[in-house]
């Protein structure tokens, strides 16, 4: 938890980040790396685009979810059962190569006398997305993220998703899917609640 906590809310390091300089003669010397002339006309702009490219692809570091999530509405009527919204779909980056991540992610929650608006919850998926993650803390990040803003009665979340370097490269394994679930509160030990949720993302 104490890993999930500390990237959240943000961990931008505006400090000690590289001047777009550094990083765009970081991408110079990765295009030599790759065996290209970096000076060959096609790719003189290459590494300007590639540096602001980075800051669209990881701008979760920038953004805090705390902040996203603040605004809550009270005025739900009684409602308290599940709010689901499936199918977000979603584009990261993976830890340990740097290569994309594409999914869909599923979040649920169980309201306590508060509901957030449903952009909020896509929103959190895309500023945990837009980091270098692992599928697993990904989905506990977007369901920590809710539960310590919302303190709702329980939330769900599931992360189906292809890793590009389980495709493109090593095991070279496309199409394959990774699933990641995390449950808390009275989702979590609950298998009629898991049950029910796990058949709402299904069933079309
Ligand atoms: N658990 C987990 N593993 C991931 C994720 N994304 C990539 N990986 C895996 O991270 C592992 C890194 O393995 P290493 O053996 O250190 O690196 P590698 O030699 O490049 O591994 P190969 O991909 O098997 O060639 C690989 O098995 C990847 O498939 C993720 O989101 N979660
Ligand atoms: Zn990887």
């Amino acid at each position: 938890m104490d890993a999930i906590v500390k990237n959240f809310p943000a961990t931008g390091q505006t400090d000690s980040r590289p001047t777009r300089e550094q990083a765009e003669e970081a991408v110079r010397v990765l295009l030599r790396w790759a065996g290209e002339d970096p000076q060959r006309e096609g790719l003189l702009d290459t590494p300007k685009r590639v540096a602001a490219a980075y800051r669209e692809l990881f701008s979760g570091y920038d953004l805090s979810a705390e902040e996203v999530l603040g605004r809550t509405f009270e005025e739900v009527s009684g409602y308290e059962d599940a709010v689901l919204v499936r199918d977000i779909p979603f584009y990261s980056h993976c830890e340990h190569h740097m290569l994309p991540i594409s999914g869909r992610a599923h979040v649920a929650y169980l309201p306590n006398g508060r509901v957030l608006g449903l952009s909020k919850i896509a929103r959190v998926v895309d500023i945990f997305g837009r980091r270098l993650q692992t599928q697993e803390n990904l989905t506990a990040q977007i369901a920590a993220a809710i539960e310590e803003t919302l303190k709702p009665r329980g939330v769900a979340v599931m992360v189906e998703a292809e890793h590009m370097c389980m495709a493109m490269r090593g095991v070279q394994k496309q199409g394959s899917t990774t699933l990641t679930t995390t449950f808390t509160g009275e989702y979590k030990g609950n298998a009629a609640e898991q049950a029910r949720f796990l058949s709402l993302v299904r069933n079309r």
